[in-house]
């Protein structure tokens, strides 16, 4: 199972990679990587089993996080209306957004960074994306509300993009410093 000592931190350069797509239809070992991520979020948002192995809770994991430059990731997670969605997803694609964004009013947080970054991190409000789930079935969502966030969390990780490198005003920790001559 994925513990906590499987999640890479900010700092490695796996987090800032842009992912390969996997091989289509999705291989056995592809398959098993999405079956092991969804898994661990579930687990983190089980008390017991969270407590048992010092989980720390998230609604999403994807693939760069456990050192797998591919684009897979995880998502287990409720939106306002109630639905759930727990599913692995396969090269998952942005075939169409909204231009009006929205933002988690208390900002966001992620399970590879260990400290507090406050912010609001815009994101599109409405998102269609397509892809491939872990069953091998293709998939076609339009998303909104909370869970289009959590959907572009993931994405941004297959893109090598954290979710401060969104707050408005907020100089990258991580930009290395220009040589002498630039500004
Ligand atoms: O990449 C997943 N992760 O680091 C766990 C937290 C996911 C997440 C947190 C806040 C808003 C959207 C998504
Ligand atoms: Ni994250």
């Amino acid at each position: 199972m994925i513990t906590m000592d499987d999640i890479v931190r900010e700092g490695n350069p796996i987090l800032r990679k842009v992912a390969e797509p996997v091989e289509l239809p999705l291989t056995d070992e592809d398959k098993q990587t999405l079956v092991d991520m969804l898994e661990f979020i579930k687990n983190s948002q089980d008390p017991e089993i969270a407590e048992k192995y010092g989980l720390r809770p998230g609604v999403g994991l994807a693939a760069p996080q456990i050192g797998i430059s591919k684009r897979l990731f995880a998502i287990h997670a409720t939106d306002e209306n109630g639905n759930l969605y727990s599913m692995g997803i396969a090269n998952p694609k942005v075939v169409s957004h909204s231009v009006e964004t929205n933002e988690l009013e208390n900002g966001e947080g992620c399970l590879s960074v260990d400290r507090d970054v406050p912010g609001l991190v815009p994101r599109r409000a409405r998102l269609t994306i397509t892809g491939v789930d872990h069953e091998g079935n293709d998939v076609r969502m339009r998303l909104r509300g909370y869970i289009a966030i959590v959907f572009q969390h993931e994405l941004d990780h297959l893109d090598g993009i954290m979710f401060y490198d969104r707050i408005e005003g907020l100089e990258d920790p991580f930009k290395k410093p220009l040589p002498g001559f630039a500004l």
